[in-house]
């Protein structure tokens, strides 16, 4: 089954509940967290997490685009979320490891992401102890930015690497996703589609939602 996970970035942050009302037909909220360091924009952090915890019980899967994550995994885990993706180039190895393990040990779904010029390979030390990869298929950093079509063969890859090392994990794509390129990261073998702009910018969200899922 796919499923969709709405990005609050593209929510409108004076109407956070409202916006989150909104997309109940969905499967994850995606929340994108943004240090400046790691990517050249600041979203949200912990306290805003904890703040939506109390007004949904939709899984959160929060993103962490932030520089050296194994020092906010805790707070991030005791605010309420359900998955917490960390990315391979915001650490060395052994602190991603520490970071996954952290993750792990606090009862949350552990997941890695990689940037658009970071191979599939780079997943292949982590592969299978994670619950989720995701492939940023824009640079992270913004919202409603176009989809990079040259991505497809690495989602591609991803999906190879899953099946045969972990074929529970599930995979997400993020960036540029709409009722136009749905269908191709479906077609790729992504499971989990996060999507901004495309949602929130809808007449009608339900239907969008629904439109996303089928691809
Ligand atoms: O992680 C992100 C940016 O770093 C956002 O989740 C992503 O870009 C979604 O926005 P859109 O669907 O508008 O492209």
């Amino acid at each position: 089954m796919i499923k969709i996970a709405p990005s609050l970035l593209s929510a409108d942050f004076a109407y956070l509940k409202r916006d989150i009302d909104r997309i109940s037909t969905a499967d994850y909220v995606h929340v994108d967290v943004m240090d400046g360091i790691f990517v050249p924009n600041i979203s949200i952090g912990v306290p805003v997490v904890r703040s939506i915890r109390k007004i949904t019980a939709m899984p959160l899967d929060v993103h962490l685009m932030i520089d050296r994550p194994v020092r906010y995994i805790k707070a991030f885990a005791d605010a309420g979320a359900d998955i917490l993706t960390v990315h391979t180039e915001a650490d060395t190895p052994e602190q991603i490891t520490a970071a996954l393990e952290a993750i792990r040990a606090a009862g949350v779904r552990p997941a890695l992401s990689i940037k658009p010029r970071t191979s599939a390979e780079a997943l292949l030390p982590w592969i299978r102890g994670i619950s989720m990869v995701l492939v940023m298929t824009v640079e992270p950093g913004f919202g409603g930015q176009a989809f990079m079509a040259d991505q497809l063969p690495k989602i591609r890859a991803v999906r190879e690497m899953i099946d045969r090392y972990n074929p529970g994990c599930e995979l997400e794509v993020d960036g540029g996703i709409g009722p136009d390129t749905a269908g191709l990261v479906i077609e790729a073998g992504a499971n989990v589609l996060v999507a901004g702009s495309s949602v929130y910018g809808a007449a009608d969200i339900p239907a969008r939602i629904a439109e996303l899922r089928k691809g």
